[in-house]
């Protein structure tokens, strides 16, 4: 086994986004002596990034959108190697949510930050055992592509997206939760009842005034419940800000270091941990705090100590 901690190697998924970036950014890598590996399909991320990881390489770069670097941090784990390799990214994803919590902007900046700027240590998340990075959510998801005013945007954050696409959904069925903080059997519950969405941010946040930056190095996951409104969709969006806005009783919004989230429907529940699809009755999350050796760029804001 050859043991290279200055190689740094640059995972790219050329299809990511637009898919227009792969010459660029392989130009880039090779000007600075990188490594450039390129994944085909579904899970490659998570094998190129163990691999490299077991070389003894120490630096790894995700290219691509937010679901490369999870799987890129999931080949991380599966070498064993969260100690030792820091993770930068490349944003040339649709979303690129992951790279913006950490301050990087574009193709060019990444480049720097891996080169020089700060290493922090973040927090994952886990849930039975599956790693993510930003969040986990079920139900109604915020889904970027539909329809959404700037006005309900603004006042609504991620969530004027799950009621847009709410409008377009016509057969949705409510998740009928018991969402507990601690996880523990006896623990009081946090929330029962039907939902809407649950959204578990790690590093993310949903919601009115909460568009900025998520702490990613408290411990603590950022947990919103969407309550499922009789007819909501039927509603205007003046009355849905209303319902939904800053202090809606239909919004439950709590810090946890750890929960479990029991489903009472008949069937399971989809969550998407990242983008990848599992499909469960009950689910214990917990973070990792401070597990992951990322690259930031100037605009990240650490924590006050
Ligand atoms: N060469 C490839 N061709 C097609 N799909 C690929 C290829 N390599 C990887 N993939 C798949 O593409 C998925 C999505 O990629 P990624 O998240 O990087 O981009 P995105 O969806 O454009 O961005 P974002 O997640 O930020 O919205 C990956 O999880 C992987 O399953």
């Amino acid at each position: 086994m050859t043991h290279s901690p200055d190689e740094t190697v640059v995972i790219l998924n050329p299809e990511s986004g637009s898919g227009s970036h792969g010459a660029n950014v392989r130009q880039r890598a090779n000007r600075l002596g990188y490594t450039v590996v390129e994944t085909d399909t579904d899970g490659d991320a998570v094998a190129l990034a163990a691999t490299a990881a077991e070389r003894g390489v120490e630096t790894l770069v995700a290219a691509g959108g937010d679901g490369t670097v999870n799987e890129v941090v999931r080949g991380i784990r599966r070498a064993g190697a969260l100690d030792s390799v820091t993770v930068g990214v490349v944003p040339v994803g649709t979303g690129n949510n992951f790279a913006k919590q950490i301050g990087v902007t574009d193709v060019a900046t990444a480049f720097d930050v891996v080169e020089s700027g700060d290493r922090r240590r973040i927090d994952l998340g886990q849930a039975n055992g599956h790693l993510f990075v930003n969040s986990c959510v079920a139900g109604l998801t915020a889904d970027s592509s539909s329809k959404t005013s700037p006005a309900m945007k603004q006042r609504l954050g991620v969530l004027a997206y799950v009621v847009t696409t709410l409008r377009t959904v016509t057969d949705f069925e409510s998740l009928r939760l018991t969402v507990a903080i601690d996880g523990h059997e006896r623990a009081a519950p946090a929330w029962t009842g039907d939902a809407l969405s649950v959204l578990i941010g790690n590093a993310r946040q949903f919601g009115p005034n909460r568009t900025g930056p998520a702490n990613v190095e408290d411990g603590l996951f950022d947990v919103t419940v969407i309550e499922d409104v009789p007819v909501l969709s039927l509603m205007s969006d003046a009355v849905v800000e209303r319902l939904l806005g800053r202090d809606s009783a239909y919004i439950t919004r709590f810090r946890a270091q750890s929960l479990a989230i029991e489903v009472h429907n008949p069937s399971s529940v989809r969550f998407s941990l990242d983008g990848e699809i599992i499909q469960e009755r009950r689910l214990a999350f917990e973070t990792l705090p401070r597990t992951l050796s990322v690259a930031v760029g100037d605009g990240y804001t650490p924590p006050p100590e």
